[in-house]
């Protein structure tokens, strides 16, 4: 179903994972002031996350009638304790002030829609794959900074490794399958639903990537 979806759309799903901000990054021209905005919108993002992967879990231990979802969630939320540690060191070196970031509006709107997504009458499959659309992105696109042939800079190396290594690929992976095991048991309502969240998590993430462009 995924795969169908993003075929379909895969214009949006390339702009998504191979932003000219990603693309900088791995050919190594990135402005380091567009790095430092990413950097604090996408601290302000991971706060948010958090709770809407909480929710996740909950869900996954409450609906999905397979133990392995919960185990796979829990291990993202966990992944998401160290990301903010990561953040907080990534600021101090980088010396920008967190709390002084002010979330743009394109951080606002994904926010909202995170919030949305929270909702108990948006279906199971549809929060999964709204989940897998997020995560998929990031690691798609920082594995193409470490792809052969990169310049990316050595002192963003940390970065891409921390959506891009093989580790949180497989962990996308688990995330798709179980996404696609409940789109083969969802309603043709669900479906139509699943498809637009999805196209919505790409378009989120393409107007994110354009705040670095400051
Ligand atoms: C905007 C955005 N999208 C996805 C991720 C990966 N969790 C992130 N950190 N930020």
């Amino acid at each position: 179903m995924i795969d169908t979806w993003l075929d379909k759309h895969r214009s949006l799903y390339t702009a998504a994972t191979r932003h000219d901000f990603v693309v900088s990054i791995r050919d190594g021209s990135v402005d380091l002031s567009s790095f430092k905005t990413w950097l604090g919108q996408d601290y302000l993002f991971v706060r948010e996350f958090v709770p809407f992967v909480a929710n996740v879990l909950i869900r996954a231990g409450k609906e999905s009638g397979e133990t392995s979802d919960m185990e796979v969630v829990l291990g993202g939320l966990a992944s998401l304790n160290d990301e903010i540690e990561w953040f907080k060191s990534e600021g101090s070196k980088w010396g920008v002030d967190f709390s002084t970031v002010v979330s743009q509006k394109a951080n606002q709107e994904y926010s909202r829609f995170l919030e949305a997504m929270m909702g108990s009458e948006v279906e199971y499959s549809v929060v999964m794959t709204a989940f897998w659309g997020i995560e998929a992105v990031y690691q798609e696109s920082f594995a193409h900074c470490l792809g052969d042939g990169n310049k990316t800079p050595a002192e963003l190396t940390g970065a891409c490794n921390r959506w891009g290594n093989d580790g949180f690929r497989q962990y996308c992976l688990c995330v798709k399958n179980i996404a696609e095991r409940c789109l083969e048991n969802a309603s043709r309502e669900a479906l139509v639903e699943a498809e637009d969240v999805l196209v919505r998590v790409l378009e989120h993430e393409v107007a994110f990537w354009e705040m670095s462009r400051g």
